[in-house]
């Protein structure tokens, strides 16, 4: 028997505004109104007149040139992500610095249990604190004098210097040329989200985090049924933790429109000021949201190979079964009584077949990459110098050197562009673009008018397999070339 929500049938009307297309005009406006405080003036959004909306050139681009910046609307770094990369949780930039990131790495990968001496060390002593560096960074010559430079064996470090590279007491060399922000921890403690600044640390906490923040500041009840939640998530799938930030920051915009609403009536002694019924100030509060396109999720996912078609009914069953689970934990976690509907599991499933749709990766390039490149690049001498010192890590740090920030993201513009297998753009970072926000680049020329449109997968695939891959995004590819090689 399926289970049943019953906020989907208490709220069925509420659920269905909400989930409602909005109206071309108000389409319009609001993505003319985000183009405004994006980099992207050339772009406008508007029917694509087969499939939805696109996004559409308004003046003509160069090959090579930006076309768009695009900034989330949520996004969250992977769970087994975050064993490789600091980053910040609100822009994902690198934080602390490389020896920090390096030593995280490492401490990791369990090379800093080996021997743990941390604790000898006077920190406060300068002069043992000279003594100190002077002796590690002879550790580490010998560890690198001993290595062969062609050597991929795993060095097990001793803790102290995989703790002296965590709190900053050994400096490799050039590092500075790769400084980057120092983390700053987040206010409600709870030691999970880190951030490049303030300014970061209080968006996020407004944005979302607030609701979603397991530290001292959350009430106990709280804290431990949104551990429940997350442990489920990480366990399961981190794609509700990006739902969690959807409704999350949907409650806190509704508090807030809330909020703006009484205050205007007070001050013009009024009620005649706009239409203040809960649900007009939900339906505002998640427009961003409904913008999206969007499907229920168990509807909407595409077969694993390893489900056979006759089982189909039943997986699709298991899916929702997953979905409702983890709502009935984040319900437990940050449920609000004003915003019930957004605990429906229908709401839920299009929160989460949005993602699954229009699935855009998140991915900043690793500074320590650029790093241990830099030292490659160095002049003969400099470079044997360099090397005593972070040869070592770079063999114990294997292939993972080079690993990048990972994650999934939802960009409001990005997700407007349609998929084609001859795209005229694509999404690159730059040399500069060492954040979250997503970059689009004209491929070939681009004339004012023409779609703007990407490639959901690797189009030099054959016709099968990039149909195949398009299925996990739900549609059959109806571009020109797909056309033309299906006939
Ligand atoms: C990321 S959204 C793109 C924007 C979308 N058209 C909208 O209205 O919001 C992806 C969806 O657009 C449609 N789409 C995009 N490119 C397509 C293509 N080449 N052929 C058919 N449908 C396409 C499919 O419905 C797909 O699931």
């Amino acid at each position: 028997m399926e289970t049943i929500c019953p906020i989907d049938a208490q709220f069925a009307n509420e659920i269905s505004a909400l989930l409602k297309p909005p109206p071309p005009l108000q389409v319009q406006e609001y993505f003319e109104n985000l183009i405004s405080t994006r980099q992207c003036r050339g772009i406008k959004v508007k029917p694509n007149g087969e499939f939805g909306k696109g996004v559409y050139a308004a003046l003509d681009f160069k090959e090579d040139e930006l076309v768009l910046k695009d900034q989330m609307l949520v996004g969250a770094q992977h769970y087994s992500n975050k064993i490789d990369c600091l980053v910040c949780s609100f822009c994902f930039r690198f934080i602390g610095s490389i020896e920090l990131q390096i030593g995280r790495r490492l401490y990791f990968q369990g090379l800093g249990t080996a021997e743990n001496h941390g604790s000898d060390m006077d920190c406060c002593d300068p002069d043992s604190h000279d003594e100190e560096y002077n002796s590690l960074m002879e550790k580490l010559k010998n560890f690198g004098e001993g290595a062969s430079s062609s050597s991929k064996e795993i060095f097990p470090f001793p803790g102290e210097v995989v703790e002296s590279l965590m709190n900053g007491e050994v400096v490799l060399p050039y590092s500075k040329e790769f400084s980057l922000p120092p983390a700053v921890t987040c206010g409600g403690g709870c030691g999970e989200a880190f951030y490049c600044s303030k300014s970061c640390a209080e968006a996020d906490w407004e944005s979302s985090h607030s609701l979603l923040c397991t530290g001292e500041r959350a009430e106990p009840l709280h804290t431990e049924a949104l551990l429940k939640f997350i442990q489920h998530a990480n366990e399961t799938n981190d794609i509700f933790l990006l739902a969690a930030k959807v409704i999350s920051s949907t409650i806190l915009r509704y508090r807030k429109f809330k909020m703006t609403h009484f205050e205007e009536q007070e001050k013009f002694a009024t009620s005649n000021v706009s239409d203040c019924s809960g649900i007009s100030l939900l339906l505002e509060a998640w427009k961003p949201v409904s913008m999206g396109h969007k499907r229920r999720w168990w509807d909407c996912i595409a077969l694993p190979d390893d489900v056979d078609a006759s089982d189909e009914a039943a997986f699709r069953k298991q899916i929702r079964e997953l979905a409702f689970m983890s709502l009935q934990l984040l319900k437990a976690a940050i449920f609000d009584k004003e915003c019930e509907p957004l605990f429906s599991l229908e709401i839920y499933g299009h929160i989460i077949g949005m993602f699954e749709l229009n699935n855009l990766d998140l991915v900043v390039e690793s500074p320590v990459e650029d790093y241990f490149l830099y030292i490659d690049d160095l002049p003969y001498c400099e470079k044997q110098e360099a090397e005593k010192i972070t040869r070592p890590f770079l063999d114990a740090l294997g292939d993972d050197y080079s690993v990048c920030c990972q994650g999934t993201a939802f960009f409001p513009l990005q997700s407007c562009m349609n998929h084609s297998c001859c795209p005229n753009a694509r999404a690159f970072k730059r040399e500069e673009d060492r954040d979250g926000q997503a970059t689009i680049i004209a491929l070939n020329p681009i004339s004012k008018g023409e779609e703007v449109t990407i490639s959901y997968v690797d189009e030099d695939l054959p016709f099968d397999e990039r149909q195949a891959l398009l299925a996990d995004y739900g549609f059959k590819c109806k571009c020109p070339r797909c056309l033309e090689e299906e006939a």
